[in-house]
C-alpha cells in the first residue's frame, strides 16, 4: 500500500558565468514567493480560520454538540440554533465547530506519530545506510504492503471505537512513505560533492546531518505532511460515516453519517459538513501544491556526483610495477604501501581496484598521480582521506600521515585530521559547494570549529584568504551565493576553503578538470604559488601529464589499479621506463606540449 510518493530533494543551483549583480538570497524570498501564490494563500487562510473556529468552538457556541432534544428536532435556521439542529435536535453549529477540533485533532495525530516513526528512522537509514537500513527498509516494506483498511478495522473491533486510536494506528501505516521519502532525499544528498567536502573540512557527522542534510529533508517532508492531514481527515471523516468513530464524539464524518438518515427530509443537513471536508482537504492539497512550486523540490534534479564506473583506456601488455620506483624517503608527511581497495560483487565475493598502491610525499613535495581513466587515482586519494564508501574494503602494509597511524584510526580522529592538516581541492568546484548557503557561511565554519575562531575572526580570515587566490572583490563573493559565482572563482573558493586551516598536506583531485582552458592555466598557478609560499606537501592527483610537468616534483604512474612506475618528474620525462608511461606520454604531446619547460629537478624550471 502506497499513499504517499517518495520525492527527490530541493534545489540543487545551476552555476552561472559570473557573478549577479544583486544578490537573491533563496530562502528569502521563499515567503515572498508563496505570498504571490493567491490560491495557496487562501487555502492557508481557510486552515487557519478552521483551526481558530475550533479552538474557540466554546466561546462561539454556548450549546452542546452531542446534547440531542427530540421535540427540537430539524429545526430550521435561526433562533438559539443559527444553523438549525439535525434528526436527533443537537445544534448543527456546534457540531460542525467541534466536528472541526476532532478533525483537525485527528489528522494531527497522523502527522505527528508519522513524523516521530518515519523521520528520525529515515534519516539514520539513508545517511548511515548498512544493517538498520536493511532492517528498517525491510520493515517499512512490510507496513506498507498491507492493507491500511483492514488493519484499522481489526484494531478498532478488537480495541474498541476510538478516534484518536485510528488516528494513531493510520500514523503508523503512514510512516513507511515518510521514512522511504526522507531516505531517498537523505541518499540523494549524501552522495552530493558538498557533503564529501565537508567532510573532508573535518566536520562531524551530526554537524554535517544538522547544516548540509537534514535542510534538504525540510521541504519534502513538510509538502509530504500537507498531503498526509487531507488524507487524514478524509480517512477518518469515511470511518465515522460507516460509524466506527466515538459515538460521543461531534465530527463531520459523523454528521454526514445522521445526514444521510435524513437525506430526503432535511438534504441541507449533508450540504455543511460535507462542504468543510471538501474545502478543508482541498486547502490542504494546495498548499501542498503551493509550497511544492515555491521550494521547487522535484523542479530540478540534485547535482549528481561523477560516476565512479569510468571507461577504460589504452591498453598496455606489462603490468608489472617498474623498477623506478623512488625511495621512500625518511621524513615522509605521507607513506602509503600495500595500499588495497576492493568492493563486493553481486556474485559474493570482490573485486579489487587498488593493487597494492604505494607512494611516500614528503613535506614541500608535489606529488603527481596520473594514470588513464578508472586506473585507480581517485579511490587511492579518498582511501587516503578515509572517504570510500562503507562497503569499500581498505588494507595497507602502511598508511601514516606525519607518523601517525591512519589505519583504524577512529571517525573522530579522521575528522581532526581532515580539514585541518590535511586539505582538498576536489574536480568539480559547483557541486562541492552547498547551493543552499553563503560561501563565506562555507568558509568560517571549518575555521570555528578546527581553529576556534570566533565570526568576526573567521570572516577576516575568509576574506584574506579569498583576496590571496584571487578573487577580486573578496566581501562580495564571501556574501555570495555558489550559483552567483562562475566555475573559476568557485575553485578559487575552494582552494582557499582547503588552505584555511593551515594544512601540511593538499590532495588536490582533478583540480582544473571542470575548468576552461585559461582558467586552469590560472588555478595551476595559485596551487603552485601557494604550495611553495606554504612549504605543502601536495597529492595531485591528473592524467595530465601537462600539469606534472608544469606542478610535480615526483609521479607515480597508475595503471588498472596498479603502480606501474613512479619517479622523480624529470627523470620519468626524461627517461620513462614503462611502456604504458611512454604510451601516455605519447598521447599528452598529441594534445599539446607541457604547459612550462621542463628541465632537471636541480635546475630549475618545473
Ligand atoms: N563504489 C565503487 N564500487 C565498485 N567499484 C568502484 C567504486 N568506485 C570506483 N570503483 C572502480 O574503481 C576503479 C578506479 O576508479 P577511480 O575513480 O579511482 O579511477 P580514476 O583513476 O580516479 O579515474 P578518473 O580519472 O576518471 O577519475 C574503477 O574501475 C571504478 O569502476
Amino acid at each position: 500500500m502506497s499513499l504517499l510518493s517518495d520525492g527527490g530533494p530541493a534545489a540543487a543551483a545551476a552555476p552561472s558565468s559570473s557573478v549577479a549583480p544583486t544578490a537573491v538570497p533563496p530562502r528569502a524570498g521563499v515567503a515572498r514567493r508563496f505570498l504571490r501564490k493567491p490560491v495557496a494563500v487562501a487555502s492557508v487562510a481557510w486552515l487557519l480560520l478552521v483551526a481558530v473556529l475550533a479552538a474557540a468552538a466554546p466561546l462561539l457556541t454556548s450549546a452542546s454538540p452531542t446534547a440531542s432534544s427530540i421535540t427540537n428536532a430539524l429545526a430550521p435556521f435561526g433562533g438559539d440554533s443559527p444553523l438549525g439542529t439535525d434528526g436527533l435536535g443537537r445544534d448543527v453549529l456546534a457540531q460542525l465547530l467541534y466536528g472541526a477540533r476532532t478533525s483537525l485533532v485527528g489528522a494531527l495525530i497522523v502527522v505527528a506519530v508519522a513524523l516521530v516513526l518515519g523521520l528520525p528512522a529515515g534519516v539514520l537509514a539513508g545517511y548511515y545506510r548498512g544493517r538498520f537500513d536493511a532492517a528498517a527498509s525491510w520493515v517499512a516494506n512490510l507496513v506498507m504492503a498491507q492493507p491500511a483498511i483492514i488493519i484499522l478495522l481489526v484494531v478498532l473491533a478488537q480495541f474498541g471505537r476510538s478516534t484518536e486510536l485510528a488516528m494513531l494506528v493510520f500514523g503508523v501505516v503512514i510512516a513507511p512513505g515518510v521514512f522511504r521519502l526522507v531516505r531517498a532525499s537523505i541518499i540523494a544528498v549524501r552522495g552530493e560533492l558538498y557533503v564529501d567536502a565537508a567532510r573532508v573540512a573535518g566536520l562531524s557527522d551530526p554537524r554535517i546531518m544538522r547544516r548540509h542534510v537534514l535542510p534538504v529533508v525540510v521541504a519534502p517532508t513538510i509538502i509530504q505532511m500537507s498531503q498526509v492531514l487531507g488524507i487524514a481527515i478524509v480517512l477518518q471523516a469515511g470511518l465515522e460515516f460507516i460509524g466506527l468513530g466515538s459515538a460521543n464524539q461531534a465530527s463531520w464524518g459523523g454528521m454526514l453519517n445522521d445526514a444521510f438518515a435524513k437525506i430526503y427530509a432535511a438534504p441541507n443537513l449533508l450540504l455543511l459538513p460535507g462542504l468543510a471536508i471538501v474545502v478543508t482537504v482541498t486547502a490542504c492539497s494546495l498548499v501542498g501544491n503551493g509550497l511544492r512550486d515555491v521550494l521547487g523540490v522535484g523542479a530540478t534534479p540534485p547535482v549528481r556526483r561523477r560516476s565512479a564506473v569510468r571507461a577504460v583506456g589504452p591498453v598496455v601488455e606489462d603490468g608489472r610495477p617498474s623498477s623506478g620506483t623512488a625511495p621512500a624517503p625518511d621524513d615522509a608527511l605521507l607513506r602509503v604501501e600495500g595500499l588495497r581497495v576492493a568492493y563486493p560483487e553481486p556474485d559474493g565475493g570482490e573485486g579489487e581496484v587498488v593493487h597494492g598502491v604505494s607512494l611516500t610525499i614528503r613535506r614541500g613535495e608535489v606529488h603527481g598521480l596520473v594514470g588513464e581513466s578508472g586506473s585507480g587515482k581517485s579511490q587511492t586519494a579518498f582511501a587516503v582521506l578515509g572517504l570510500l564508501p562503507p562497503q569499500a574494503h581498505t588494507s595497507a602494509t602502511t598508511l601514516t600521515f606525519d607518523g601517525g597511524d591512519l589505519r583504524g584510526i577512529s571517525r573522530r580522529g579522521m575528522n581532526q585530521l581532515r580539514g585541518r592538516r590535511i586539505g582538498y581541492i576536489p574536480q568539480e568546484p559547483m557541486s562541492n559547494l552547498d547551493p543552499s548557503f553563503r560561501i563565506g557561511s562555507q568558509l568560517t565554519e571549518p575555521m570555528r570549529h578546527h581553529l576556534g575562531l570566533s565570526k568576526a575572526e573567521a570572516k577576516a580570515k575568509a576574506i584574506q584568504l579569498l583576496d590571496r587566490v584571487g578573487i577580486v572583490d573578496p566581501a562580495r563573493v564571501f556574501d555570495s551565493y555558489p550559483h552567483q559565482i562562475s566555475g573559476g572563482m568557485a575553485q578559487r573558493v575552494l582552494i582557499a576553503g582547503a588552505l584555511s586551516c593551515d594544512p601540511d598536506l593538499l590532495i588536490a583531485d582533478e583540480p582544473t578538470t571542470a575548468l576552461d582552458v585559461t582558467v586552469q592555466a590560472e588555478v595551476l598557478d595559485l596551487v603552485r604559488d601557494l604550495q611553495a609560499e606554504r612549504d605543502l606537501g601536495v597529492l595531485l592527483v591528473t592524467h595530465d601529464f601537462g600539469v606534472v610537468a608544469d606542478l610535480c616534483d615526483t609521479v607515480t604512474v597508475m595503471r588498472a589499479g596498479e603502480v606501474v612506475e613512479s619517479a622523480a618528474a624529470a627523470q620519468l620525462f626524461a627517461d620513462p621506463q614503462h611502456e604504458y608511461t611512454r604510451s601516455l606520454l605519447a598521447a599528452t604531446l598529441e594534445g599539446g606540449p607541457a604547459r612550462a619547460a621542463l628541465t632537471t629537478p636541480a635546475g630549475g624550471t618545473r
